[in-house]
């Protein structure tokens, strides 16, 4: 089914589109309709009743002509009786009798051809009465022309005669006012049916043009909308991705999705997705980077750190030190390293360093460092303590190496300098007095601890 917010947007303006074009293609169908019945209502009216009004209003004419003749040779026939006179206006009014024949004939013609052509479409069966009711006031004038010839040719009775006479022509008078009234009221009707279809046509078209200025008004205002609010959630979030790659901090909150399957939703999650890589790629790389950080800062064979971060480290602490905490240095020194060398070999040698470097981080703790400044000397930084905490601390790591016990290492044993900061201290006094200390226990016999 179509449901009108999941669609993609192309579909949304389509439908709307469609529905508008079905609207406009409504107005022209039908205008065009309606178009065609008016103008086949005002050619009827034209082709049919015009001609027709015209046709019988000749007819009222000629017959009222018709009556004043008459009335003249009725005068002539009943006082002067002046014969000459009289002919000549029979003579007259049998002219004005073919002229009536004619019109009415005339009349006939054209509804008759109007209704075989089917040029005349309203009220067909009205037609069709108006043909007879000609057809009968051309019997009743024929009848009456017996009549007015009878009354003038009669030697006797002849005011009764002229009487019959006078009110067959008023019945006459009578159905031609009539034919040119039904005449009238289809003119009239006709009329009335071509001004409800204009009507129809002015309301319709109005109904449907607004309709249709409706919904294209709807339609624009959704899509400047919906393309505002929606271009405008992307520019932020493709400022976020912007601020992100900038500052490589992969940490900003995109938006929640918008729901729907359109284009600008694919879009954003695309972005979403660009982004999550981006986090992704800048979480990689800061792994490497710490990666690359641990070798160049470790030793490799023991993984305490080396001297270059000795140098780094041991300004930092000086520093921390210069402040008013405590930082004690011990000097380590594996006693005869050389001979485990010589005596167990090398890889013998190896192993014993880093066993050294592992007991030592299992006595020290988290913040005390361990760096091995070359061969088989390390440098322990001890923070927050004093040289009393720090000489304890030494000379438990001597004992602790020197019971160690493992069939597969040589027992080895340790000699530890041991200084304190003082003030004014840099690294160079800090180092000496300890390695002054080392040498002095190196001296005294090895295994030991002393204070510089
Ligand atoms: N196995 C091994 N030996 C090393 C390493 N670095 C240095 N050495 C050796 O450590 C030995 C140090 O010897 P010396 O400086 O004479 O010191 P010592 O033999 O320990 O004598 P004292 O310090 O006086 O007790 C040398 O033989 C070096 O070759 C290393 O990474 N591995």
């Amino acid at each position: 089914m179509f449901n009108w917010f999941s669609p993609s947007l192309t579909r949304k303006i389509g439908g709307l589109s469609a529905i508008l074009l079905s609207f406009l293609f409504l107005v022209i169908i039908y205008s065009v309709h309606t178009l065609q019945q008016i103008d086949t209502e005002m050619r009827e009216v034209a082709e049919i009743d015009i001609p027709l009004t015209d046709v019988m209003d000749e007819v009222e004419i000629l017959q009222l002509h018709q009556h004043l003749l008459m009335e003249k040779v009725e005068y002539l026939d009943k006082s002067t009786g002046n014969q000459a006179n009289k002919h000549n206006l029979i003579q007259e009014f049998n002219q004005f009798n073919q002229q009536l024949s004619q019109q009415l004939d005339n009349a006939v013609d054209i509804v008759r051809h109007g209704l075989n052509n089917g040029n005349i479409r309203v009220d067909r069966e009205q037609h069709r009465t108006f043909i007879k009711e000609v057809e009968k006031l051309h019997q009743q004038r024929q009848l009456f022309e017996q009549h007015f010839l009878t009354a003038i040719n009669a030697t006797h009775d002849q005011f009764q005669i002229w009487q019959k006479v006078d009110e067959q022509d008023l019945v006459l008078d009578s159905r031609i006012e009539s034919l040119l009234k039904s005449i009238e009221n289809l003119t009239e009707q006709i009329a009335s049916y071509t001004e409800k279809h204009e009507r129809d046509f002015l309301l319709v078209n109005s109904v449907l043009g607004i309709s249709a200025l409706l919904i294209g008004i709807y339609l624009t205002l959704y899509i400047i909308q919906t393309f505002r609010q929606r271009i405008g959630r992307l520019q932020g979030q493709v400022q976020i991705l912007n601020h992100s790659i900038k500052t490589m901090q992969p940490d900003e909150v995109m938006p929640d999705m918008q729901k729907g399957d359109d284009e600008l939703t694919e879009l954003e999650s695309e972005l979403k997705r660009m982004m999550e890589r981006l986090s992704q790629d800048l979480t990689d790389r800061e792994e490497i980077q710490q990666h690359l950080l641990e070798i160049a800062t470790r030793d490799k064979l023991t993984n305490a750190y080396n001297r270059h971060k000795w140098d780094e480290q041991i300004e930092v602490e000086l520093k921390l030190a210069a402040r008013g905490s405590y930082l004690s240095l011990l000097l380590l020194d594996v006693d005869h390293f050389k001979t485990i060398n010589d005596k167990y070999g090398h890889d013998a040698g190896d192993e014993v360093l880093r066993m050294l470097v592992s007991r030592l981080r299992s006595r020290l703790r988290a913040t005390d460092h361990i760096y091995r400044l070359g061969g088989e000397e390390f440098a322990i930084l001890l923070r927050q303590i004093d040289l009393g905490a720090a000489r304890v601390t030494a000379e438990a790591i001597r004992q602790h190496i020197a019971i160690i016990s493992d069939d597969n290492l040589p027992a080895f044993t340790v000699s530890i300098g041991v200084s304190c900061y003082e003030h004014n201290d840099d690294a160079d006094t800090l180092f000496k007095r300890a390695d002054n200390a080392l040498y002095k226990a190196k001296m005294s016999g090895r295994n030991r601890v002393e204070i510089g």
